[in-house]
């Protein structure tokens, strides 16, 4: 051989000897992401409920691959999700990027497939809604992962990137497209035993929470109104003369208009208000970061719309319908500064104890009134 063949075929080896290390270098990046993402769905699946599966694919992601932007879109008609993350209400903060849409309008502009994943340049018109306004703007390129179960689109996880090549549409998806399967079921699993845990803090009959639940949240929020310095209000509602409603029309009519009432509280209310069935009759409203003035007005709204609501009564015998009214009573209390003595237990028994002695004010005052505690 001669030395410029052979000055040839070493410059070729060498290229060869480059383009090996190039494609080691690859496998073994390749092999560190796989073991990465393998690490992250093992941790996706051992999730301990909603609030940490949410928390680790709003944060895992993004830090083990350097994502710029991470969001999750669930659709949440009943807007069930919002309350089941609201119960840790201290834990809500750490949810940034999470979107909880009534409806799945913004989804359906940005997907075309529901089982696809989409990769390609960030388009403000379509995926803007998915991501938070404030971090939309430097997004150059998106990985769209579709959350589907049974055909039906449940939400999206969403990757934002600065960088326009990163996610190239016609790219290979099915990594992507494995997450987006493991994340729908795993986040389906969590719902459902949310939904499991919340049955046994629910009212059967009104759907509204249980007074188990109201006592819980109550420490919760009395520890909150301390630490914030905020006010926090608590209402007592009890239907007036209900036992002639039992009496005269029935006890399922009797059912009926406390599921009403359930539904007309809860209509008046904001995302972080609680409104539980205390017992029979009686129910229980929670209002944190709310003034006394503020209180009263919801109070007096609330009275008013179970005032002004009507049921139909249907004579078992007869079959002739009749129109009801029916009132309700409403004592309320502030959450005391004086009483800061006592602790979390303490406070929550002065407190409900005062809005109830406002409710007998309001009894004893002729019904139909809202009643403040005395300070
Ligand atoms: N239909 C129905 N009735 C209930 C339920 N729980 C309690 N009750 C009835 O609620 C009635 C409460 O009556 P009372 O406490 O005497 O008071 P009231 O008739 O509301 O009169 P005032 O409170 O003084 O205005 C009782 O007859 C209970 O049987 C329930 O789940 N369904």
């Amino acid at each position: 051989m001669d030395s410029r063949a052979l000055q040839a075929l070493q410059t070729e080896n060498h290229a060869l000897r480059q383009q090996l290390q190039s494609l080691l270098h690859e496998a073994r990046l390749n092999e560190d992401k796989m073991r990465r993402f393998d690490q992250l769905e093992h941790q996706l699946i051992g999730a301990d409920g909603l609030l940490d599966l949410v928390t680790l694919l709003l944060t895992g992601y993004k830090q083990a691959f350097a994502i710029d932007q991470v969001a999750l879109t669930l659709v949440d008609p009943e807007q069930e999700l919002s309350r089941i993350l609201s119960f840790d209400s201290g834990a809500a903060h750490a949810l940034a990027g999470l979107h909880l849409p009534e409806s799945p309008e913004a989804l359906e502009r940005a997907y075309t497939s529901v089982s696809q994943p989409q990769l390609g340049r960030f388009d403000p018109l379509r995926h803007g809604a998915l991501f938070a306004p404030d971090s939309s703007e430097r997004i150059a390129s998106v990985a769209l992962l579709p959350l589907n179960r049974h055909g039906q689109l449940i939400g999206g996880l969403h990757f934002g990137s600065h960088d326009a090549s990163r996610y190239e549409a016609g790219t290979g998806t099915q990594l992507l497209e494995r997450l987006g399967h493991v994340v729908a079921v795993c986040l389906e699993s969590a719902i459902n035993q949310e939904r499991l845990k919340l049955s046994g803090l629910t009212d059967g009959l009104t759907g509204v929470y249980n007074r188990r639940f109201f006592e819980h949240r109550c420490l919760i929020e009395i520890a909150q109104a301390r630490r914030y310095r905020h006010p926090l209000a608590c209402l007592f509602l009890d239907v007036d003369r209900f036992k002639s409603i039992n009496d005269l029309h029935g006890h399922p009519m009797g059912d009926e208009v406390l599921r009403c009432i359930g539904q007309l509280i809860q209509g008046q209310l904001r995302a972080g208000d609680t409104v539980a069935r205390y017992g029979g009759e009686e129910f229980v409203v929670l209002l944190p970061q709310t003034s006394a003035e503020f209180a009263g007005e919801i109070a007096e709204r609330i009275r008013s719309s179970v005032a002004e609501q009507r049921f139909i009564s249907a004579h078992p015998g007869t079959g002739n319908r009749q129109e009801i009214a029916v009132s309700s009573s409403i004592g309320l209390a502030m959450l005391t500064e004086g009483a800061s003595a006592h602790d979390a237990n303490g406070l929550a028994a002065l407190m409900v104890a005062a809005a109830d002695q406002a409710l007998y004010q309001a009894k004893q005052g002729g019904r139909n009134r809202v009643v403040f505690a005395r300070a």
